[in-house]
């Protein structure tokens, strides 16, 4: 079977992620591939699915959430129904303005989809003036503006035509100091040339993808195993103490008197709480970047 090829669509709100794919659907259309698309609001009605409605282009929205936190698993059942009742030749992922990029490669480098994905690559749209201003969103919004670029493998500078020629220059600079790997362009409108994108390759090789991800992006992941029911406050506080570069936990913890675990979800320092009616292994994954995964065990062993 021939592989779809994926391209995820990141970058902060607003950049110009969806007038990106909506070229790249133009160009889909010139090339006369099969195309499908999955696109997520942090809303609950979908605004951006209108504006590159097509009956050529298959469409699955995930609604209510950003892919990472509430509805990744959602997104794995999704694309596979989509590999399944499609066979696209290629599939564009828009995330929403506030995901980070690596909780969409976590959920596709699922091992379920290495015989039928080839990842192409992140393409990150970044909003030139946003850029220069980013000092005066949060400390975890700026993060994740930084985060989306650090890991992206084809950068547009957007909204090119709002910069002075030195601004342009300071921006270019700044962003390929911080990823000198990615092609990077500056846009208007996202408009790029198209073979700059069909050339990107970084598709993973099928046994060592994960592998392959993880020394790309230092990511390492660290399972730990509670034996017994923990305090929810103690827990609150680990949380706290964690570094930045902890990306992701997911899995289930018991509190306090509780019977059952509870499903836990933290993604970019917003954890997710949700009761579960039946008894679970009590196991957390953790995935982050150049972390001292022994000092968290002990941290984990004292709660
Ligand atoms: N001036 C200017 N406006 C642009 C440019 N590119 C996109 N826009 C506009 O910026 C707004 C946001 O663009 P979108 O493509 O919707 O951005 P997005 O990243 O998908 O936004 P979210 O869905 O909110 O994350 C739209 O009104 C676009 O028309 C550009 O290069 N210059």
């Amino acid at each position: 079977m021939n592989k779809a090829e994926v391209y995820i669509l990141s970058g902060f709100l607003g950049s110009g992620k969806t007038t990106l794919l909506k070229r790249l659907l133009e160009d889909e259309r010139r090339l006369g591939r099969k195309t499908a698309v999955m696109m997520n609001e942090l809303g609950k009605v979908s605004i951006d699915s209108d504006a590159v409605a097509d009956n050529d282009v298959a469409l699955k929205e995930l609604l209510g959430g950003c892919i990472c936190c509430s509805i990744q698993d959602k997104l794995e059942a999704q694309l596979q129904g989509l590999i399944v009742e499609e066979k696209p030749e290629v599939i564009y992922i828009e995330t929403t303005g506030a995901a980070h990029p690596v909780e969409v490669l976590d959920a596709i480098l699922s091992p379920l989809f290495a015989d039928s994905l080839l990842i192409k690559g992140i393409l990150t749209t970044v909003d030139g003036l946003r850029w220069m201003d980013r000092k005066n969103l949060s400390p975890q919004l700026q993060q994740l503006i930084l985060d989306q670029v650090r890991h992206s493998d084809l950068i547009l500078i957007n909204k090119m035509n709002e910069l002075t020629d030195s601004d342009q220059a300071r921006i270019t600079f700044e962003i390929q100091s911080i990823n000198s790997e990615a092609r990077c362009l500056l846009t208007n409108y996202s408009q790029l040339a198209m073979d700059q994108l069909r050339k990107l390759s970084v598709s993973f090789d099928k046994n060592s993808e994960r592998l392959n991800l993880k020394k790309k992006l230092n990511l390492t992941t660290f399972v730990y195993q509670f034996q017994k029911a923990i305090s929810h406050s103690k827990f609150e506080a680990f949380l706290k103490s964690l570094p930045d570069t902890v990306y992701r936990i997911k899995g289930y913890v018991k509190f306090d008197r509780s019977n059952y675990p509870t499903l836990f979800q933290f993604s970019y320092g917003m954890p997710i709480y949700m009761q579960e009616f039946m008894n679970l292994p009590l196991n957390l994954v953790f995935i982050g970047e150049n972390i001292d995964w022994k000092q968290i065990e002990i941290k984990l062993a004292e709660l």
